[in-house]
């Protein structure tokens, strides 16, 4: 017999050191673990034996046994699914490539003791076993292949593989209980456990005695009617199909009949999941046909901005032999895609509607990717403009569009927006000052998809998107409440002057700004800088650039506030000429609007020269 001694990749030596000696007190779920792996070796043997029955060798009767020995103190859990080959084994349970894990590593390495919770927020998977066993044998054979493989371990650094034999594919799990865990040796306990747990799981739980015993009710949770499914189950059964630990945020189960027919158990998390960004952008619906598995992994099913959309969908429309390829534009597919999407966005419009506050919770977790739905899904583009929420200048509560529309002031016809990764910064915002001095709400665009959108919807209820740090965001119209026409002139300052100033200024910075310009939208800061109105705007620029991106080199317009001391001061300045004062200035209060922006300014070194002699001449 052979024998290989293999380590666990780093990161599972972490984890498990964090499970074997974590107190979490809640160890039963380690069988909701193994039994939640066991169904899915079943699936997916299922699922490949539709194009190879030779696979199943004449066992298709799909069951997952335990099986106690108390006085060797060995629960078995055996299942007669795809089973592992060696590969398998090293690559399934001696590393982990779990999106997740550094961040629950992490988590639990800077919350010291904490990680009981931690444990019951992420999973575990397969380690859970080592809270409960001092010793894990896997014996396994995978299906198609002749050899059996053991996995042995103590869970502490390192593990054994060797031949093993067994009779037929699948997984055998022997857990060695530790000393203080025999209350998992009782039958009643295992019982209890698999009822609370388990009871979801399609295919029969056995526990094996002089009877055998089915513990759980077997039947698809999904294809039961809502009224037989408790709340209970619902949240177990999402945790199995989700792999997830906190509670759904929203559960969608029906049945879909007429020209074609489905059924769906549909959760929205409670709370993000962890893959939420990653370029794949992928979804994790699972797809049946009558029942049986067939992919979790088709982007067909769900569009891409509801991938944190977690279930299931069973159709017996679909051809069983259905391949991963043939589900690509497959009709069947694209109806239920359809369906599903309408039936998702029409109950969060009611969830919208009656419960705003809950609303909340699920526009912070999703919204940002909920917005690509705008830009990317034509059909519903207006049903997904309903649903977002934004945070404005108004106060700290989301606002919808209705909401701003129906709030705008007279004489505004825009809905104005600032865009920039940190609302913090953005608050500061000097382009701000006017429509706050006016009482004009500002809505605050943080999401990098906002930049991509807003061109392609243009307007809502035909009132335009107008970025305020574009030239033709435009004050003037807009009447502060209360404020007469007399006022509202009376705050204009010297134009000529002002003119005279801008020019001396274009004069002095050359093609670093397209124009320099007097502006209403400032009234503490000096001067802004803007983009013209047909360029880029400033932050897509931006974030372009980060990206390594070709971005055209539109220089921006600088804006002077005519009612700011200091320009007026060189507004009376400026009469002489463009004198060294003059000159410095312009080049100061560039360079100023560009720190605003939290952009480097070209020449470090000149403006340090400018702004110390500039104090220089104050102070003296
Ligand atoms: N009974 C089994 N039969 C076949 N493969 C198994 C079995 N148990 C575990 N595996 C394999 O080992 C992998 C790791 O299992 P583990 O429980 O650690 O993580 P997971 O099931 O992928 O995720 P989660 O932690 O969310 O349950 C599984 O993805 C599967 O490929």
């Amino acid at each position: 017999m052979t024998e290989e001694k293999l380590s666990f990749q780093a990161e599972v030596s972490k984890l498990l050191h964090i499970v074997t000696h974590s107190l979490y007190s809640n160890k039963e779920i380690f069988l909701r673990e193994l039994i939640s792996n066991a169904s899915d070796a079943c699936d997916k043997l299922r699922y490949e034996a539709q194009t190879d029955s030779s696979l199943l060798d004449g066992d298709s009767d799909f069951k997952i046994s335990l099986s106690l020995d108390k006085e060797a103190k060995i629960l078995t859990i055996a299942d007669n699914g795809i089973g592992m080959n060696h590969d398998d084994l090293i690559n399934n349970l001696g590393t982990i490539a779990k999106s997740g894990t550094e961040a629950f590593l992490k988590a639990a390495e800077e919350s010291g003791k904490s990680d009981v919770n931690l444990i019951g927020q992420f999973g575990v998977g397969f380690y859970s076993s080592f809270m409960v066993a001092e010793e894990v044998v896997v014996t396994t054979r995978k299906a198609g292949e002749d050899k059996a493989w053991s996995w042995t371990s103590n869970g502490e650094g390192d593990y054994v593989i060797g031949d093993a034999t067994r009779d037929g594919h699948g997984t055998t799990i022997q857990l060695k209980m530790r000393e203080d865990q025999s209350e998992f040796l009782e039958d009643h306990r295992l019982r209890h456990i698999v009822k609370t747990y388990s009871d979801h799981i399609s295919i029969p739980i056995e526990l094996k005695g002089e009877e055998d015993e089915t513990l759980n009710s077997a039947s698809a949770i999904w294809t039961r009617s809502q009224s037989d499914v408790s709340e209970e189950q619902y949240k177990e059964f999402y945790h199995h199909v989700a792999h997830a630990f906190d509670e759904p945020w929203l559960t969608l189960h029906n049945r879909v009949e007429g020209v074609i027919e489905y059924t769906n158990l549909l959760f929205i998390p409670g709370s993000r999941p962890m893959d939420l960004f990653t370029p794949e952008r992928k979804n994790h619906l699972k797809l049946y046909v009558n029942r049986v598995f067939i992919t979790d992994d088709c982007d067909e099913v769900i569009p891409q901005y509801l991938r944190f959309v977690r279930g299931v969908v069973d159709s017996g429309d679909l051809p069983l032999n259905v391949s991963r390829e043939m589900l690509q534009h497959n009709p069947v597919l694209a109806k239920i895609k359809a369906g599903l999407t309408k039936k998702i966005l029409g109950e969060l419009k009611k969830k919208a509607e009656k419960d705003t506050e809950g609303y909340v919770t699920f526009w912070e977790n999703f919204g940002a990717v909920m917005k690509e739905g705008i830009y990317e899904d034509f059909a519903h583009k207006q049903d997904c403009l309903a649903l977002a929420r934004f945070k404005s200048t108004q106060d700290d509560d989301w606002v919808s569009l209705a909401q701003y529309v129906e709030r705008m002031k007279e004489g505004q016809d825009q809905i104005f927006y600032i865009s920039g990764d940190d609302i913090d910064a953005l608050k500061k915002s000097p382009q701000l000052e006017g429509f706050k001095a006016k009482g004009v709400e500002v809505l605050f665009m943080t999401d990098p998809i906002d930049e991509f959108w807003i061109p392609g919807v243009g307007a809502f209820e035909e009132k335009q998107f107008q970025s305020i740090t574009k030239g033709g965001a435009d004050l003037s119209k807009i009447k502060k409440d209360g404020e007469s026409d007399e006022d509202a002139k009376e705050e204009s300052a010297d134009k000529d002057g002002v003119d005279r100033l801008c020019a001396a200024f274009k004069a002095v910075l050359g093609d670093s700004v397209q124009e320099v310009r007097s502006t209403d939208r400032l009234t503490d800061s000096a001067v802004c800088l803007v983009a013209g109105e047909g360029a880029m705007d400033r932050n897509l620029q931006r974030m372009l650039k980060q990206h390594g991106q070709a971005v055209p080199d539109d220089a921006p317009i600088l804006e002077l506030n005519p009612t700011h001391s200091l320009i007026k001061k060189l507004v009376d300045l400026s009469a002489d000429g463009t004198t060294p004062t003059i000159d410095d200035a312009a080049h100061l209060l560039l360079d100023q609007a560009r720190i605003i922006e939290g952009e480097t300014i070209p020449d470090m070194t000149a403006f340090a020269h400018r702004m110390t002699s500039a104090m220089e001449k104050g102070l003296v």
